[in-house]
């Protein structure tokens, strides 16, 4: 049976006259990690706080576990660890002083303190860790430890917002495997700009745009979207282009520069194949040929015109 962790209802949020979030709904089943992917200032960290309860909503609700954050905020804010973009870090503590005040915090019992401590700083990789000043860590192990104080009361639902920004790549590789490992024991949405993150971690993925969701579905439709149907084809003595639409699964050419074509095909037909052949047969001096992945700004310029066409 799957248990629904986060129930988001109708959120909306303003500054001022302005809307930045406008009638966001989803729901989170537990153990599933959801990617919430936006562009900057599309309304990612308001609707975070909002999940988190450290923003209230202008309008709609959010349920943790069934609990109401709006009335009953400590039951439903104990269920949750965040990792705010700005991770709260005391950086003259050492690993060991800072997650033991963040148990404090989430009130983890005196006599477990130690032991959630250990179980956090390990599932982390920061047991060797312990005994040092957060200020001399690498940024990757300092959002580490971000990560350990948001599991360290072993929350059903973990929220982290833009938690690999300014890493370089290895520790962005550490943090993306983390983030997947804990998808297993907790809820996780993790918030993010970054497309190829979400596919690479997440289950589930959400895409706001100018405060509004755009698409709410499984990963394996956005990839779909992203990875289908279109290949880029370099030729230097390219045919006429009605060779080139000949070929069973083209249905469509673009002339790019630089001898380059973007090959539109029906899904599931692929022409790769036949169009190696006859380029090698043909001699038409093919220097590339390789899937032409979607940008995340192209995504949203094909969701919010799909959905405008359907509307
Ligand atoms: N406290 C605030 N007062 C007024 N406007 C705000 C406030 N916080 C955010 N905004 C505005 O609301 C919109 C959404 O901002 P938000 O920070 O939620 O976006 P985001 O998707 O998290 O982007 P980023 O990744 O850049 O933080 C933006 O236009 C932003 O300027």
């Amino acid at each position: 049976m799957t248990t629904i962790t986060v129930e988001a209802s109708e959120l909306t949020r303003k500054y001022g006259g302005r809307t930045a979030v406008n009638d966001v709904s989803f729901s989170l089943n537990k153990g599933e990690v959801l990617g919430f992917l936006g562009p900057n200032g599309a309304g990612k960290s308001t609707t975070m706080k909002m999940l988190t309860g450290n923003l209230a909503p202008s309008h709609g609700s959010v349920e943790i576990c069934g609990i109401n954050m709006m009335e009953k905020p400590k039951d439903a804010k104990a269920l949750i660890g965040y990792l705010p973009e700005q991770p709260p870090l005391y950086r003259e503590l050492t690993v060991d002083e800072f997650l033991t005040i963040a148990a404090r915090l989430h009130r983890v019992s005196r006599q477990h303190i130690r032991k959630a401590v250990d179980i956090a700083k390990q599932r982390c990789g920061l047991t060797e860790m312990g005994k040092r000043l957060i200020e001399n860590l690498s940024k990757g192990y300092q959002q580490r430890v971000g990560i350990a104080q948001a599991i360290i009361h072993n929350p059903m639902v973990v929220i982290l917002d833009e938690p690999t920004v300014g890493l370089d790549p290895i520790q962005i590789r550490d943090i993306r495997a983390l983030i997947k490992e804990l998808g297993g024991e907790h809820s996780v949405i993790l918030s993010t700009h970054i497309l190829p993150e979400v596919e690479m971690v997440c289950d589930r993925v959400q895409i706001i745009h100018k405060g509004t969701m755009v698409f709410n579905g499984d990963i394996d439709v956005l990839k779909q979207q992203r990875h289908g149907s279109r290949l880029l084809l370099g030729l230097k003595q390219a045919p006429a282009q009605e060779v080139l639409l000949s070929i069973p699964g083209v249905e469509a050419i673009e002339v790019l520069k630089d001898n380059l074509f973007r090959i539109r095909h029906t899904p599931g037909a692929v022409p790769t194949e036949a169009l190696i052949q006859a380029a090698v047969s043909q001699n038409w001096g093919l220097f590339q040929i390789n899937p032409d992945q979607t940008s995340l700004e192209e995504v949203f310029v094909q969701l919010t015109f799909q959905d405008a066409a359907v509307a």
